[in-house]
């Protein structure tokens, strides 16, 4: 951790963005941030619980602010990794030490452009981001949505501080509600069928390590698969089914207990919670 400093910027030198929020989404993007160059003081992160602030800090080479305020008050982005049910009372108390100018960028699901530009002062740009957790690992999938405000500079300032964290898409922000179903929501999708392959290969004998690295693996393999070949997966998995073979039988078998209506279902209902997540309290 460092001492957090004036905040100052040069002419062309690295904006200060102020992480708000040293949750799992807050440590990772600070994380992203680092591994993309942004030097120690230019990552400032804050928390109500200042120990945590300060471990996220101390864990990934940031500075540590003692507030919300503090932090903004010397920052060129605020980026908001508050849990959405937050995003109003943050808003209300750092519109009032926002520097003039400053971008800021939000990950919170479901909370929409609106409630940000009226509740910051007219102009504010304001960029709404749905990145996902393997992006601490440099593989994550983001997608960018900008206010009425933002110009493609901010844009282009969102994707150099995701650079770090993998894949970055631009999309409208009607279609934020299903990229945070899909992508944002869907690392959880994959670990949950990555134990389900795991915990199958023990049922049938195989020791869990041996049992993990192989469902891990083939996970990964199919993934990169599909990125490499540009194939269409049907495509992918008709070439693994010989006739009358294993594939086929499982396959089947999945089929029979509706795994692929059970995915549909599963990212149906996210992209219909992030919309409630928007909503406001009784509405
Ligand atoms: N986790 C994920 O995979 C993803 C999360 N997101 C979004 O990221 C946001 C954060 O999620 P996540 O990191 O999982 O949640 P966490 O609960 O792990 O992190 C949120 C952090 O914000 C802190 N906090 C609460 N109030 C304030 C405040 N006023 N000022 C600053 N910090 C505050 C929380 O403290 P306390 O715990 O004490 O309340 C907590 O440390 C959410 O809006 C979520 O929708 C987006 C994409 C993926
Ligand atoms: O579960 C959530 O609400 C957050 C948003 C996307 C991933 N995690």
């Amino acid at each position: 951790m460092t001492t957090q400093g004036t905040g100052t910027t040069e002419p062309g030198a690295t904006p200060t963005v102020a992480v708000l929020g040293a949750g799992v989404m807050g440590g990772t993007l600070v994380a992203g941030l680092r591994a993309g160059g942004w030097p120690p003081a230019a990552v400032v992160v804050a928390d109500p619980d200042a120990a945590k602030a300060a471990a996220t800090a101390d864990e990934h080479g940031a500075t540590a602010a003692p507030d919300n305020r503090a932090a903004v008050s010397a920052a060129d982005v605020v980026l908001l990794a508050v849990k959405p049910g937050a995003v109003p009372a943050v808003l209300a108390d750092l519109a009032p030490v926002l520097r003039p100018g400053a971008l800021v960028v939000s990950v919170a699901a479901g909370v929409p452009l609106a409630v940000y530009e009226s509740a910051l002062p007219a102009g504010t740009p304001v960029v709404r981001v749905m990145p996902n957790t393997p992006a601490l690992v440099g593989k994550g999938a983001s997608a960018t949505a900008p206010g009425v405000a933002a110009g493609d500079e901010h844009l282009a300032l969102v994707e150099r501080m995701l650079a770090a964290t993998g894949v970055v898409v631009r999309v409208a922000e009607k279609d934020m509600d299903a990229v945070t179903a899909l992508s944002g929501s869907g690392p959880a999708y994959v670990f949950y069928v990555i134990d389900a392959l795991a915990e199958a290969g023990v049922l049938l004998g195989l020791p869990r390590d041996l049992a993990t690295t192989l469902a891990v693996a083939t996970v990964e393999g199919a993934g990169a698969m599909v990125a490499q070949t540009g194939e269409h997966p049907a495509v992918l998995r008709e070439r693994v089914s010989s006739p009358g073979g294993t594939t086929v039988a499982g396959v089947a078998a999945l089929d029979a207990h509706a795994v692929r209506a059970g995915l549909v279902a599963g990212v149906r209902a996210a992209a219909e919670r992030s919309r409630e997540l928007g909503r406001p309290a009784g509405a």
